[in-house]
């Protein structure tokens, strides 16, 4: 592989443009570089960035290969700048066995264009009733690091309190899709006005901070490490500013589109905006953003869900929720945390990469901007912008809510390792 050259691009939006050279696959040099037999990368003062890390991705495969693949699910994460994903276990058959788990990471390996990191089941099946061999998960060639049962909330206390036990002994981390599920029987849209109006089954905001609460303290006493998935409400962030300022080991992640969409979209019943947890209040969208810039929510996961036309295109009780996110997170971070002021591009990099790679114990993501360090990187155009197309993305499926939204800041480039894996530079 030739060396690169970045030429004038801007690391963290920062300074001046300067040029980076790498070289086998690792940053070089930094400054002004003059370097013969290179392949140059002209950047135009783009802003340079560690490449994106996403904790909570679903690819699909195995056995929803209709929606998504590793290698579709890929393209589309290094299209949005990322780096490494996590891969949730809720496929089919379910990644709750090294088997599986060692498959989706070989194929990751195989496609070669992000590096794909299956999140292992915590309980056999995703049923909530047996913990899973997560020590077999974490030991198998796969390296389990994040185990979940995204879709499910581990609901029974004891069930999750022995599931914190084990991680801490192996050094893992136990992410819970926070949904106590008696009060979201029937829910399809976020408990409040706007469900009352469209005659909507509310989901509570309770159900989602009750769970979080209980788990916050079992955590502190287990002494273990617990990740929150995609948290939607004011309370959660409230509970969760209290269980840190106690010491808990607790970090959690807010999805792109809980940042800038709110229930209002819901009038129209298109099933495109059905998603778990529901669309909340602008309240809680505010309240989303504060606690994101303030570090009470650590970074930004994108939960992207693919789903196939014939579970979204129906009426809305029958459609499956979740939405797109791995093309469009970028930009709606853009739009929701740095237009508004509240994060700079190194807070961007902070909630995008460093943090989630700190969280999954990524050693070679997420890293600093300097010279010896794995050249895992994104560059992004902060001024131009795009209008999301769904049947444009690389995903099999479609269902973007941000369809048709002109959006700014545009990925020019996503780097593994020093190779271009996405971007308008020859590869
Ligand atoms: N977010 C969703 O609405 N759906 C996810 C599951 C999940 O993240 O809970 C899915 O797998 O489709
Ligand atoms: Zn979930
Ligand atoms: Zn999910």
């Amino acid at each position: 592989m030739r060396p690169l050259l970045l030429k004038g691009v801007r690391p963290y939006g920062e300074g001046d443009p300067v040029d980076v050279l790498i070289r086998d696959g690792v940053i070089a040099e930094i400054g002004s570089v003059t370097a013969d037999d290179v392949e140059v990368v002209e950047g135009s003062g783009a802003v340079l960035l560690p490449g994106f890390v996403d904790l909570h991705t679903h690819l699909r495969e195995p056995g929803r290969e209709d929606t998504e693949t590793i290698e579709t699910g890929s393209k589309a994460a290094a299209l949005g700048g990322y780096t490494a994903v996590f891969a949730m276990a809720n496929t089919d058959p379910i990644a709750d066995n090294a088997v599986i788990v060692e498959h989706v990471r070989r194929r990751g390996v195989e496609v070669g264009l992000v590096d794909v990191h299956p999140v292992g089941a915590v309980t056999v099946g995703l049923k909530g009733e047996k913990l899973a061999e997560l020590g077999t998960m974490a030991k198998s060639a796969a390296n389990v690091r994040v185990f979940s049962d995204d879709g499910h909330c581990v609901h029974d206390p004891l069930i999750m309190r022995r599931a914190l036990e084990y991680s801490k002994a192996l050094d893992v981390v136990i992410a819970q899709h926070a949904e106590e599920p008696r009060l979201t029987v029937g829910a399809q849209a976020h408990e409040g006005e706007q469900a009352a109006r469209l005659g909507l089954q509310g989901w509570p905001a309770a159900a989602e901070e009750s769970i979080v609460a209980r788990d916050c303290l079992l955590a502190l006493h287990a002494e273990a490490k617990l990740h929150i998935c995609h948290v939607s409400t004011t309370g959660t962030a409230d509970v969760l500013k209290w269980a840190k300022a106690r010491g808990t080991n607790v970090s959690a992640e807010v999805t792109p589109h809980h940042l800038l969409l709110t229930d209002d979209r819901l009038s129209t019943y298109d099933p495109v905006n059905k998603v778990n947890p529901p669309l909340r209040t602008g309240t809680d969208v505010q309240a989303l953003r504060q606690a994101l810039a303030d570090g009470v929510i650590d970074c930004v996961a994108t939960d992207h869900a693919p789903h196939a036309v014939q579970d979204k295109d129906c009426e809305w009780a029958a459609a499956r929720p979740g939405m797109l996110g791995l093309q469009t997170a970028l930009s709606v971070v853009v739009e929701t945390m740095v237009k508004t002021g509240l994060l700079d591009w190194r807070g961007v990099a902070r909630v995008m990469s460093e943090r989630p790679a700190e969280i999954a114990g990524l050693p070679d993501h997420g890293r600093p901007i300097e010279v010896g360090e794995p050249a895992n990187l994104v560059l992004v155009d902060p001024d131009a912008t795009w209008t999301v197309r769904g049947a444009e993305l690389a995903s099999v499926a479609g269902n973007t809510p941000f369809e048709g939204m002109e959006l700014p800041g545009v990925v020019t480039a996503t780097l593994l390792r020093g190779r271009v894996t996405a971007g308008r530079i020859p590869a």
